[in-house]
């Protein structure tokens, strides 16, 4: 495979794998695993057309520098300013996610070397460490992400071995949960396979040929999947059903989950290796995600990204509001993440359909055009608008909150 390919490829997977890693297992424990491994089908799905659909708007306007871009010359300006508000929506909440989960991670750590620290203090050491190293800059960012992105599989690769002797066959024949659980999981699922803020810079990578695009979105896309699933049938295979409905029911259902799974061998630091996991899973995403908000608020705020004063500003713009969310919502993990959905659906089902609508209108699309033609449009908008309808559920209480 061209190098470009599997660098977008790779580029595609990094972005997409993080928070699912913590959610997808608890999810999977309350909703039976076969159900969720088809919703997560499903989800997949819809992630990856998105992206294909958003490929094929940037195709079609080469000389728009990113999303932004793009949407302003297809939508014009009511386009622009309702992605906008998606963007900073999906990105603030997205940060919120990872101070919570990572706060969590850095508990337990803690614990285990006998440290108890407030809970608070976790969120502001999470939070100066990811705005630490995104204000030093890219290149940081990139040499932490891939010694934290490789790490992680190894460490992925240890734990699913250790973990194999102990799966036990009846554990994964959990009976499927009800319809209303199905649906709430639905959004958390969707936000998982999220990856989508990287597909213009992936389209122009590859200088915008389909053949390498459509490829890397792909297996970008499908890794995730693959990855999700070995660690959600390894995590729940290990654990019985009742020691299932006993973590489900605490609090800190997910964290409590990653603990329980820890105890489960008895390899030497086999917890502490299932939390380093955790962490470097969330970490990659978040400074990924970080940096992406980073840059996307010093264009918008115009503030000098080489000034020091300006990148100090900036910094407090990204993290602040995430990290007061993650102080007064200490459990707004999963929640958090499911309103990110909301955001992403916006941003990566709608807007792309419409785009996409008018470019095939107006045959820019020469000649790259995404499969499934007007059915396909239609299918990913009523998905996504049921995604958005079961997230909007959660929220009113009418469907229950996982996690
Ligand atoms: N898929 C990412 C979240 C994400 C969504 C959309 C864009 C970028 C990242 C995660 O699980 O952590």
């Amino acid at each position: 495979m061209k190098s470009q390919t599997l660098g977008s490829a790779l580029l595609i997977a990094g972005t997409s794998i993080g928070a699912g890693m913590l959610a997808l297992p608890i999810i999977s424990a309350l909703t039976g695993l076969w159900a969720a491994m088809t919703l997560m089908f499903l989800t997949w799905l819809l992630a990856a057309y998105g992206g294909l659909l958003i490929a094929e708007a940037c195709r079609a306007c080469p000389e728009a520098e990113n999303l932004h871009g793009v949407v302003g010359l297809l939508l014009g300006r009511n386009g622009q300013a309702v992605a906008v508000v998606a963007m900073l929506f999906l990105y603030y909440a997205l940060c919120a996610a990872y101070i919570a989960g990572g706060a969590s991670q850095l508990n337990s750590i803690l614990m285990m070397a006998g440290l108890k620290v407030p809970y608070w203090l976790s969120v502001v050491v999470v939070t100066c460490l990811v705005g630490f190293v995104v204000l030093v800059g890219t290149a940081l960012v990139d040499i932490c992400n891939r010694v934290m992105f490789v790490s992680m599989l190894l460490l992925m690769l240890v734990i699913l071995v250790s973990l194999f002797p102990h799966g036990q066959l009846e554990n994964l024949a959990i009976k499927s949960g009800p319809a209303p659980m199905l649906l709430a999981a639905l959004p958390v699922l969707y936000t998982s396979f999220g990856y989508h803020v990287v597909v213009p810079t992936v389209v122009r990578y590859v200088e915008g040929c389909p053949a390498k695009f459509s490829k890397a979105l792909l297996i970008g896309s499908v890794l995730p999947f693959i990855l999700y699933a070995l660690w959600s049938v390894s995590t729940v295979g290990a654990l019985s059903h009742t020691t299932i409905l006993e973590v489900a029911s605490q609090p800190d259902s997910v964290n409590s989950l990653m603990t329980t799974v820890g105890q489960v061998s008895s390899v030497g630091y086999f917890s502490l290796m299932i939390s380093v996991f955790a962490a470097f899973a969330l970490a990659t995403s978040f400074l990924g995600v970080a940096l992406g908000l980073f840059d996307y608020l010093s264009e918008l705020s115009h503030n000098s990204r080489s000034g020091f004063a300006g990148r100090e500003r900036t910094i407090l713009l990204t993290l602040l509001i995430p990290m007061l969310v993650a102080i007064y919502y200490p459990d707004g993990f999963i929640l958090a993440l499911g309103y990110a959905a909301v955001a992403l659906i916006v941003l990566a089902v709608f807007l792309p359909v419409l785009m996409v609508w008018k470019v095939r209108r107006l045959h820019m699309e020469e000649p790259y055009q995404a499969p499934g033609g007007i059915v396909g449009l239609a299918i990913a908008t009523i998905t996504g608008a049921v995604v958005v309808a079961a997230q909007v559920g959660v929220s009113l209480s009418i469907l229950p909150l996982l996690g």
